[in-house]
């Protein structure tokens, strides 16, 4: 054994915001509180239309910066007889927290996600989910998440800290397999989603 036992370490700066860090800022042309924030991939697992398991999770834009968001659990998302997986649940938070970005108006992945499981989610349930960025430090981004079980004051199942870092375009299009980049960039509704976040295709 050696060294502190800190959630973080050294080597693995934490989900604290630094000194620096400043509060968050909703973006002037950011989606107004209560609106649909749409899917910001049609293939994506946790919002997308086109994937037949996928969560298929609606965020609607919130105050300040936060969104709130809602899926049900379907059979395709269990891990123990009708539970939801783990990993699926962390996906929902994931996404919730991904989908800040529309708020701030930055394109935004997920470096760090650390999830507390509260309360097993039974097939049938819906997750209502809500997010908050909390402070902003250069391209960190960090935010907050709590899912609840049936409705916004239902009791809570899982809970999430999450810092995202922000990237250029280029974090897509260099990494994503060609195939799939190419379709998103010859997709007018893709690339009307980029044009949102600011980003010239
Ligand atoms: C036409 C095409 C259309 C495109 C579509 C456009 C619209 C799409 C819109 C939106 C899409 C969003 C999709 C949301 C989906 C839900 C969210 C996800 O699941 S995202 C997938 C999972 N995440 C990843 O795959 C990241 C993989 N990781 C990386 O790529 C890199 O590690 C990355 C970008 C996160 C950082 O790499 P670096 O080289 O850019 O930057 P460095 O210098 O390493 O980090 C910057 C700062 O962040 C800290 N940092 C980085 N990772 C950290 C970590 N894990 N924990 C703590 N700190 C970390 C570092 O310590 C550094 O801090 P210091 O500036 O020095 O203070």
């Amino acid at each position: 054994m050696s060294g502190a036992t800190t959630d973080a370490g050294p080597d693995r700066p934490g989900l604290t915001p630094p000194r620096d860090a400043v509060a968050p800022e909703r973006h002037p042309d950011a989606p107004a509180p209560g609106e649909p924030l749409g899917a910001h991939y049609d293939h994506c697992f946790g919002c997308g239309g086109a994937q037949p398991h996928g969560l298929h999770l609606e965020a609607t834009a919130g105050e300040g910066v936060s969104v709130t968001a809602e899926f049900t659990v379907q059979p395709a998302h269990q891990g123990a007889p009708g539970l939801a997986h783990g990993g699926v649940l962390a996906t929902a938070l994931d996404e919730t927290l991904g989908s800040l970005a529309w708020l701030l108006r930055t394109i935004a992945v997920t470096g760090r996600l650390e999830t507390d499981f509260v309360q097993p989610v039974p097939v049938g349930a819906t997750l209502h989910l809500e997010a908050r960025c909390t402070a902003v430090a250069g391209r960190k981004i960090y935010s907050t998440a709590v899912g609840r079980i049936g409705g916004p004051d239902g009791p809570v199942a899982v809970r999430a800290d999450a810092l995202f870092i922000e990237v250029k375009l280029e974090h897509f299009t260099d990494n994503g397999r060609p195939e799939e980049i190419r379709a998103a960039m010859s997709d007018p509704d893709q690339v009307k989603v980029a044009r949102a976040f600011e980003v010239n295709p």
